[in-house]
């Protein structure tokens, strides 16, 4: 039977002297009980620039986080989602100027590799020509499959409070505003925990007890970050993941529960260790800071925290072409 699947010959190649650049937001999911579904847009950004070479090389400027550690060569995670989207756009590249400035810190819970394939992909969708370019949608579904899960990759693209939900292989996602006295605070420790070693920690199953009180907690979170912010310490109540994390984390763990002994709507941001509050009010927000600093040099003084006062990004990632 003959292949329909463009050939590696059959491919156009992507016009030389094109450059641009995506921003694009950290994330943090699953917000307690939403694990592999709920996500929000951080107003922490990494820029990616991107500039097409009639050469075959790759060039790399990196600077800020990962720096001094990730690859330059066409294993970069960057190089290895363009790639991939030029593929399924019908597309093949020569040479790339990739120049990536990371704020974003690696291995911590923000959303790092999320953010990284959407600047990648979002950028390679901005270099085909107009008529082949495809819609935020299918960014999703690409990001997504790359991630395994939806939940930091949808509000990366979206921004705001994106709801993300599977279908088979389907990926969908909507987003939802997100109250204005919302504000995430994040204590970013100085150790990583990489998303699939803390996966690795989770059972395969979980009791209907546990299912039903956990699919509570997440309808009442949607609302309490919606509408009704004073229900943000019952609705991040999780019953899914943190638990089975805490002992991968265990200073961030601990920094947790005395948060939401305190009152504080405080989770595990992604698969961690970064602790986020939900604070309701720049009242609660700077009582928030106050309460790190203090328990965190008292009980964990061999952990460096970097605390960070945030806003929800409701743009998403966003390309500026440079026109020549
Ligand atoms: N901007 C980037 N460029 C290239 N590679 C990156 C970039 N950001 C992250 N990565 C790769 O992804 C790894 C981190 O991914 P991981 O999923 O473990 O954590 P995270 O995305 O920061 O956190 P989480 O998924 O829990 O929110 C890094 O160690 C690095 O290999
Ligand atoms: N939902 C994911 C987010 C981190 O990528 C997890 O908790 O493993």
């Amino acid at each position: 039977m003959e292949s329909t699947q463009p050939t590696a010959t059959d491919r156009a190649l992507v016009a030389a002297g094109q450059r641009l650049t995506v921003k694009v937001p950290g994330t943090s999911a699953n917000l307690g009980p939403g694990y592999d579904s709920l996500g929000l847009a951080l107003s922490i950004y990494d820029t990616l620039t991107v500039e097409t070479l009639s050469t075959g090389e790759l060039e790399f400027e990196l600077s800020g986080e990962g720096a001094d550690t990730l690859p330059r060569d066409a294993s970069h995670l960057v190089v290895r989602a363009i790639d991939l989207a030029l593929d399924r756009l019908g597309f093949q590249r020569s040479g790339l100027r990739i120049t990536a400035d990371n704020v974003n810190p690696h291995g911590r819970g923000l959303g790092s590799s999320a953010s990284a394939v959407v600047a990648a992909v979002t950028a390679a969708n901005a270099l085909v020509p107009a008529e082949s370019q495809q819609n935020r949608d299918w960014i999703l579904q690409l990001t997504s499959e790359m991630e395994g899960h939806p939940d930091n990759v949808a509000p990366a693209i979206f921004g705001g409070l994106a709801l993300s939900w599977q279908d088979s292989e389907q990926y969908s996602s909507t987003h939802a505003d997100v109250a204005p006295t919302v504000i995430p605070v994040v204590a970013v420790p100085d150790y990583e925990l990489s998303t699939e070693t803390a996966r690795g920690l989770l059972p395969a199953s979980v009791g209907h007890h546990a299912a039903a009180m956990n699919s509570g907690r997440a309808a009442l979170l949607i609302h309490a970050l919606t509408a009704q912010p004073e229900f943000l310490l019952p609705g991040t109540e999780d019953y899914l993941h943190q638990s089975y994390r805490a002992q991968a984390m265990r200073p961030s763990a601990d920094l947790i529960a005395a948060l939401r002994t305190a009152g504080h709507a405080a989770v595990v941001s992604g698969a961690g260790p970064t602790v986020m509050v939900l604070a309701n009010g720049e009242g609660e927000a700077a009582a928030v800071v106050d309460f790190i600093e203090a328990f965190t040099s008292s009980n964990t003084p061999d952990v460096g925290w970097r605390v960070m006062t945030l806003a929800v990004d409701v743009q998403g990632a966003r390309v500026e072409v440079h026109r020549r």
